[in-house]
C-alpha cells in the first residue's frame, strides 16, 4: 500500500484535480490519499489557508465577514462546478465556513487553528466526491476518525506516540481513504493544526501508521533540485536522497517538504519520494536511509534567513566552569531555542532565529546575562543568514570546506561564522543576508 499526498499546488483548480484522479486511477496499490487546501493557482493568487487567515483576523476583528466567506466559498464552488461535483458537497461546505464565524472567541485557544483546518477538511470532502463521482470507491475521514490524536499545542502540535495503534488499522479498510492533511485533534477533541506547510506531516505519519511500502509525496516541481528553483537557473535535480540529507536541506530551507514531515517516516523506514503532479512519469527524487547510485560529495546548497548571533567574549571564558551552561538557562528561561553555537576561546556566539526576540526581550537577556556572567561584551548582531552544504559522503572528501570557503573568497563574500558537526554531513557558513544569494550561487558554481 502506498500513501499519497498532494499538495496546494497540485489541488488548486479543477485542471489539476484532474491530474490528481488520473494518477490515483494510475496505480492500484495508492490506496491513501492525504490533501492539503487548495494551493495559488498563479503567482498572484492567494492560498486557502491564507484566505482563512484573513477571515479568521476579520472575525476576531469584529469586522464584516461575508467578503471573507464569499471568497472562500467561491474558491470551492468554481471547483465543483468545473468538475461537476453534486451540489450536496457544496451545501456542506459553504455551512461549514459560514459556521466558523459563530464560534466562540473568548477562551478558545484552538480558533485560529479550527479556522485554518477548514481549508483541508473541506478540500477532502470535495475530492472524496470526485473520486466516486468518477470510479473510485473512495471515502473520507477526517484525522479524529483515523486516529490522528495530538498534543494540544495550537499551530504547532504533535502527534501523541499513541496514535499508532488505531492508525495501523486504516491499511485494513478497502475503500480509498481521503484525508485532510495539516490537523488532528486533542485528546478533548479540539482542532489542533501542526505548523505551516504540515500536510507533509500528515502523510508521513499515516505512511508510518500503516507501515506503507512507500509515501508519496506530489508537489509541483520533478522532485528535489540541488539549489532553490528560485535562485539558480535551471538547478539540477537530485535523484536519491538520505534522509539524514534531506532533513538538513529541508531544516536550511527547501521548502519542498516540511523538515518535520521526515520523521515519522524515517523511524518506520518508509521511503519517501518527491514527484510532480504535472509530470507524474518523472522518477522524482527518492528519500531512503541508504543511498544506492553514487553520489557527489555535495547533494544541495540551502540557505535561510533571519537569524541574529548573541555574541558574548570574556577574557578567559574558557576556565570558567559553567560559563555556556548559565548563558543557555538564561535563554531557556525565556522560552528560546537556540540553532547554533560556534565558539572560540574566550567567545561564544549563540544563532537565534530573529522570531524569537523582540528590542524587550533582547534588553532582559543582556541584563540577566551581564548581572550572572559580567562579560565584557555581549550584543546581538543582526541580518544573518544561513548557508548550508549538505551531503552524507563529504566525510570521505577531503576539502570540501575549503573548496566552499574559497568560493566564497572570490566571491567577495564574507564569512561571520562557520560550523561543521561531527556526522559531516553538513557544513554551515554564516553570512550578512545581503550576500546570502551570492554565496548560494557562488557555491553552486563550485560544487555542480
Ligand atoms: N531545492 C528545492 N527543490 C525543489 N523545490 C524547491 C526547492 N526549494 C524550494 N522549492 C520550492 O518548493 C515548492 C514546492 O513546495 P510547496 O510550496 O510546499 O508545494 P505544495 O503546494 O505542493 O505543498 C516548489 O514550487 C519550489 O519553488
Ligand atoms: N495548507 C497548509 C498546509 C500545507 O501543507 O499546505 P501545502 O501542502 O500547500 O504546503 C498551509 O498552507 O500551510
Amino acid at each position: 500500500m502506498k500513501v499519497i499526498k498532494f499538495g496546494g499546488s497540485s489541488l488548486a483548480s479543477a485542471q489539476q484535480l484532474t491530474k490528481v484522479l488520473n494518477i490515483v486511477k494510475n496505480d492500484n496499490s495508492r490506496r491513501i490519499v492525504v490533501v492539503s487546501a487548495p494551493g495559488k493557482r498563479n503567482t498572484q493568487d492567494t492560498k486557502v489557508t491564507d484566505a482563512l487567515i484573513a477571515y479568521y483576523k476579520a472575525y476576531k476583528n469584529g469586522d464584516d465577514t461575508s467578503k471573507n466567506q464569499d471568497w472562500i466559498i467561491s474558491r470551492y464552488q468554481s471547483i465543483c462546478d468545473e468538475l461537476g461535483i453534486p451540489g450536496a458537497v457544496m451545501a456542506n461546505i459553504t455551512k461549514n465556513i459560514r459556521e466558523l464565524a459563530s464560534l466562540p472567541i473568548t477562551g478558545n485557544q484552538f480558533l485560529y487553528d479550527t479556522f485554518l483546518a477548514a481549508g483541508e477538511n473541506s478540500n477532502a470532502k470535495l475530492i472524496a466526491e470526485y473520486f466516486t463521482e468518477n470510479g473510485i470507491n473512495a471515502r473520507y475521514l477526517h484525522p479524529k476518525e483515523a486516529g490522528i490524536i495530538v498534543t494540544p499545542e495550537p499551530g504547532n502540535a504533535r502527534l501523541l506516540q499513541s496514535s499508532y495503534a488505531k492508525l495501523s488499522d486504516l491499511s485494513n479498510l478497502s475503500e480509498t481513504l481521503v484525508i485532510p492533511g495539516f490537523f488532528g485533534v486533542t485528546e478533548n477533541d479540539d482542532i489542533c493544526t501542526f505548523s505551516r506547510g504540515g500536510s507533509d506531516i500528515t502523510g508521513s505519519i499515516i505512511a508510518a501508521g500503516v507501515h506503507a511500502e512507500l509515501y508519496e509525496n506530489f508537489t509541483d516541481v520533478d522532485g528535489i533540485f540541488s539549489a532553490h528553483p528560485g535562485i539558480i537557473t535551471d538547478p539540477k535535480s537530485i535523484t536519491e536522497l538520505t534522509y539524514k540529507e534531506m532533513r538538513e536541506l529541508a531544516y536550511a530551507g527547501f521548502s519542498v517538504l516540511h523538515d518535520e514531515a521526515l520523521l515519522p517516516a524515517y523511524r518506520a523506514d518508509i521511503p519517501l519520494v518527491i514527484k510532480n503532479t504535472n509530470n507524474p512519469d518523472h522518477p522524482g527524487t527518492k528519500i531512503i536511509a541508504k543511498r544506492t547510485l553514487p553520489g557527489r560529495p555535495v547533494v544541495g546548497i540551502a540557505a535561510d534567513g533571519n537569524f541574529t548571533s548573541l555574541n558574548i567574549s570574556k577574557y578567559l571564558m574558557n576556565r570558567e566552569v559553567g560559563f555556556g551552561r548559565k548563558v543557555l538557562q538564561i535563554l531557556e528561561d525565556f522560552n528560546i531555542r537556540f540553532e547554533h553555537m560556534p565558539t572560540g576561546i574566550d567567545d561564544m556566539s549563540i544563532i537565534i532565529r530573529n522570531r524569537y526576540l523582540t528590542p524587550d526581550i533582547e534588553r532582559f537577556i543582556t541584563e540577566k546575562i551581564t548581572e550572572t556572567l559580567a562579560p565584557d561584551t555581549l550584543y546581538f548582531e543582526k541580518d544573518l543568514s544561513i548557508i548550508m552544504i549538505v551531503g552524507e559522503e563529504m566525510n570521505e572528501h577531503i576539502g570540501v570546506t575549503a573548496r566552499a570557503a574559497n568560493a566564497l573568497a572570490t566571491a567577495g563574500i564574507n564569512i561571520e561564522m562557520l560550523s561543521q558537526g561531527s556526522s559531516e554531513v553538513s557544513v554551515m557558513f554564516i553570512v550578512k543576508t545581503n550576500q546570502e544569494i551570492a554565496a548560494i550561487r557562488a557555491l553552486y558554481a563550485e560544487f555542480f
